[in-house]
């Protein structure tokens, strides 16, 4: 279970203007401002559920899924993820969760997607028989059997994204987080990536929170929707409590960031 509690985290941003001058003048008087992304944040997510965390571009949701996986720490407010602190007990935290973010990668860059996969079993401490198991598995529902002996620099970016999304599974994580998965994929690729989600939260109950401006992902995974907008939690309901707000969903959904001015 993942429960959030009146979560609140700002970052202290170094604040600059543009030019020589300005960069001078700040080797000796550097001035910072308070940037507020989460602003009393709570939520409960039970085991099993596939939830879809929406809001327009800053709204703090790449902030909220660092905070769960454990590499922010709030300055106030309570996160308990199966009975762990994230940022307290990270070693245990992390062998619980998988992430994966669409903009960036976990893969090393020049070495065969296999040998990244090898690492990150010595580093998850992963099994023999738990590692090729899950290996087996991801490489044929994935269908990364033509990419495993390929350096990650040589894939194309929806080629990575599967091998992303394997790599955050190697070591059977009963949470999964996915900020923006399916970015830039073309409709194959997302396709793909969206049945192998379904399928992998209907076969091993993995819990899924899922972070997207594409709302046919959240159409196609989700039921619960948690809508966040400068920080706050806005809304959270089901995709009927959305679609009531338009003719389809990313209609109701730019009405709805419209009503909240957000
Ligand atoms: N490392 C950082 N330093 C300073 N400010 C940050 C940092 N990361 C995020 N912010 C600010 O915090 C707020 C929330 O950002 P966050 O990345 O969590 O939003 P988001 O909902 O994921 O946005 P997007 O949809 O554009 O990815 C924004 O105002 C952003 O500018």
């Amino acid at each position: 279970m993942i429960k959030v509690e009146h979560v609140s985290k700002t970052y202290k941003v170094f604040k600059r203007d543009a030019g020589f001058q300005s960069a001078f003048k700040a080797l000796f008087h550097k001035e910072y401002e308070l940037v507020s992304a989460l602003n009393d944040v709570s939520f409960t997510i039970e085991d099993g559920e596939m939830v879809g965390y929406i809001g327009p571009n800053g709204a703090g949701k790449s902030s909220t899924i660092k905070i769960l996986s454990g590499i922010l720490t709030p300055e106030e407010g309570i996160v308990k993820i199966n009975g762990q602190i994230p940022w307290k007990n990270r070693i245990a935290h992390v062998k619980e969760i998988g992430v994966v973010f669409g903009q960036r990668s976990q893969l090393w860059w020049d070495v065969p997607v296999l040998d990244s996969f090898q690492l990150l079993k010595d580093i998850y401490s992963i099994s023999e028989k738990t590692y090729k198991d899950n290996l087996e598995e991801l490489t044929s529902l994935l269908n990364l059997s033509d990419l495993l002996q390929t350096p990650t620099r040589q894939l194309s970016l929806g080629q990575r994204m599967r091998c992303e999304i394997a790599a955050s599974l190697l070591h059977s994580p009963k949470i999964l987080f996915l900020d923006e998965p399916t970015i830039g994929l073309d409709a194959v690729s997302k396709l793909a990536v969206r049945e192998f989600i379904k399928s992998l939260n209907q076969k091993h109950k993995t819990t899924v929170i899922l972070t997207t401006h594409d709302m046919q992902d959240i159409e196609a995974l989700t039921n619960r929707i948690i809508l966040i907008g400068k920080g706050r939690v806005l809304m959270d309901g089901t995709i009927d409590d959305i679609k009531i707000h338009g003719d389809n969903m990313d209609e109701a959904v730019a009405n709805l960031y419209h009503e909240y001015q957000i």
